[in-house]
């Protein structure tokens, strides 16, 4: 059995106040849940404040980006071990929005995905299609490039703490959600080619989270799919309540 990750990316949003002021709110509502993993991932500069309001709560921290240099010249940036000193336990990798606005490529993704293995981190790897190559009817090519891409050169022993996040780009912040069908779909072939590149085992174990317009009325559905594994929220992790509601999809 696959233990669900439910995870909440704040993107640009919450100041180190805010963000207090959400776990506050969140905390009691997803006290005693012990069947999810929980993460939240808000911006650099918010990550070291929250390891002590999150003591206790069982969620986990993430970052949004990661470098791959440990340290040297490399202005602005922010290595895997400068997360793990902020107290990240996690990182999400090659969002959409940072393949679109900050030219994150296959290479790129696949450096930073290698360092933060090897920094201890467990990289949270995103991939989607555009709306042009769904009605292009590339979608699958599209995934399995950014699959290929994005884990070359790992072997199956390193793999194994990858998480896959599946966010269509069609369907982050448009509220138009993937059809349960659709995602499940994309998922399946995910893990075919996870089995493809790592063997049965390793496709077997991988979490698939989906991600893009995830709110409460939908999460029970999608996550009712046998190859959805999780979502990656946005917009409805902003709020303790209605993230707390996708957390606690199952009861
Ligand atoms: O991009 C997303 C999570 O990484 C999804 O965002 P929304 O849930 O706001 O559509």
């Amino acid at each position: 059995m696959r233990k669900p990750v439910i995870a909440g990316n704040w993107k640009l949003f919450k100041t180190k106040n805010e963000a207090l002021a959400l776990i506050e709110e969140l905390a009691p509502l997803v006290s005693g849940v012990s069947n999810v993993e929980i993460v939240v991932a808000p911006v650099f500069t918010v990550l070291p404040t929250l390891p002590a309001a999150l003591a206790g709560t069982g969620i986990s921290l993430a970052a949004q980006d990661v470098f791959w240099e440990e340290e040297g010249a490399f202005t602005g940036e922010v290595s895997p071990r400068m997360l793990l000193d902020a107290g990240a336990s996690h990182v999400i990798i090659g969002h959409s929005e940072r393949r679109q606005y900050f030219g994150e490529t296959e290479e790129t993704v696949n450096k930073k995905v290698k360092a933060a293995l090897k920094g201890a981190l467990v990289p949270i790897m995103c991939i989607g299609e555009t709306l042009e190559a769904r009605e292009a009817g590339d979608t699958f090519k599209v995934l399995e490039r950014q699959l290929r891409g994005g884990l070359e050169g790992l072997t199956a022993t390193q793999f194994a703490p990858v998480i896959i996040a599946y966010e269509p780009v069609w369907a982050i912040g448009t509220g138009k959600v993937a059809s349960d069908d659709q995602a499940q779909e994309a998922h399946a072939f995910i893990r075919s080619v996870v089995t493809e590149l790592f063997g049965k085992p390793a496709a077997e174990k991988v979490r698939i989270l989906y991600g893009g317009s995830v709110k409460p009325e939908n999460a029970k559905g999608l996550m009712s799919r046998p190859d959805i594994d999780g979502a990656l929220v946005g917009g409805a992790s902003l709020k303790g309540s209605s993230f707390a509601s996708i957390v606690r999809y199952g009861e």
